[in-house]
């Protein structure tokens, strides 16, 4: 065979491999969502893909945060906050009454812009939220620790002191423990919430190298400010504004050739 003949048969595969691999582990459909009256977020469509880095990039007070909140109902804690459309995680509707909102955090978890460690152990930390869950004996435990400090990339500057206050690390460090906290009750997804705007160069490289890894095994979405960053760690972009979604799709082609002039404006910096 050609070599041309051959290149258009490699072409062909990968292209039907990757259309045929993506499966959504979110369908979000005609999402509305209120603070009391004021309304946050303006009929969202948008799927996210398993295993997939998805961004929500927008000028501030778009509704990035907003959205990120929505996909593990955290705005329940706050009275006068409610959603209406449906955000379907695998086929269910998370948004229905009879959802258990302790199984669907369980699931979906969450990091914040501020790391967040308890004010206990390093090993605590991680193990704190695996026993609300599941009753594992000490050797398993220490196993799921060490496992989840290694998925963090933690483990080897923390194992000779996993009895110290997860306070007595540094920003970097308790934001990888965070995320480290949450894998180790094994979610299907992970919500990062500006996970690096508190951290310097050196540990956002490391949470973003994280992020890469990461998506092997979960789904992630995140939020970012950062446009060189989203660009970095995502796969799908959506670019939001005004409680809109202006644009969403591949990352490449939302930097590189976006459709709307907004999205253009945006990302070369001519917004405002
Ligand atoms: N608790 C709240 N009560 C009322 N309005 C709120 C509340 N939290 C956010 N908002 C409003 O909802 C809109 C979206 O806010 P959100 O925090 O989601 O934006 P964002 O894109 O994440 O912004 P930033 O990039 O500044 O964090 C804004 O107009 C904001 O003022």
């Amino acid at each position: 065979m050609n070599m041309i003949a051959q290149s258009s048969i490699n072409i062909e595969i990968e292209v039907i491999s990757e259309t045929s691999v993506l499966k959504n582990a979110i369908e979000i459909r005609n999402m509305n969502f209120y603070y009391g009256k004021f309304q946050g977020l303006k009929d969202i469509n948008l799927n996210i893909a398993e295993k997939k880095v998805t961004a929500f990039i927008g000028p501030s007070g778009c509704g990035k945060s907003t959205l990120l909140r929505t996909l593990n109902r955290m705005y329940d804690l706050y009275p006068g906050q409610h959603a209406e459309g449906e955000i379907n995680f695998y086929g269910k509707n998370i948004l229905d009454k009879d959802q258990d909102l302790n199984l669907l955090r369980y699931q979906i978890g969450m990091v914040f812009q501020s790391p967040t460690p308890f004010p206990m152990s390093i090993y605590d930390n991680i193990a704190f939220g695996v026993r609300l869950y599941e009753k594992l004996s000490h050797s398993e435990m220490n196993d799921r620790v060490e496992w989840a400090l290694n998925k963090a990339a933690l483990w080897n500057e923390v194992k000779d002191k996993l009895g110290q206050s997860g306070l007595s690390l540094s920003g970097g460090q308790q934001q990888r423990l965070c995320i480290a906290r949450g894998v180790a009750v094994r979610p299907s997804i992970l919500l990062l919430d500006e996970p690096t705007s508190a951290l310097d160069p050196i540990s956002t490289g490391k949470i973003e190298e994280l992020v890469n890894e990461l998506k092997q095994d979960y789904t992630i979405a995140i939020v970012t400010h950062n446009m060189q960053q989203a660009a970095r760690v995502s796969d799908f972009t959506a670019y939001m504004y005004l409680g809109q979604m202006v644009e969403f799709g591949k990352t490449d082609e939302i930097f590189i050739k976006p459709q709307k002039k907004e999205t253009e404006d945006y990302i070369t910096g001519r917004f405002g």
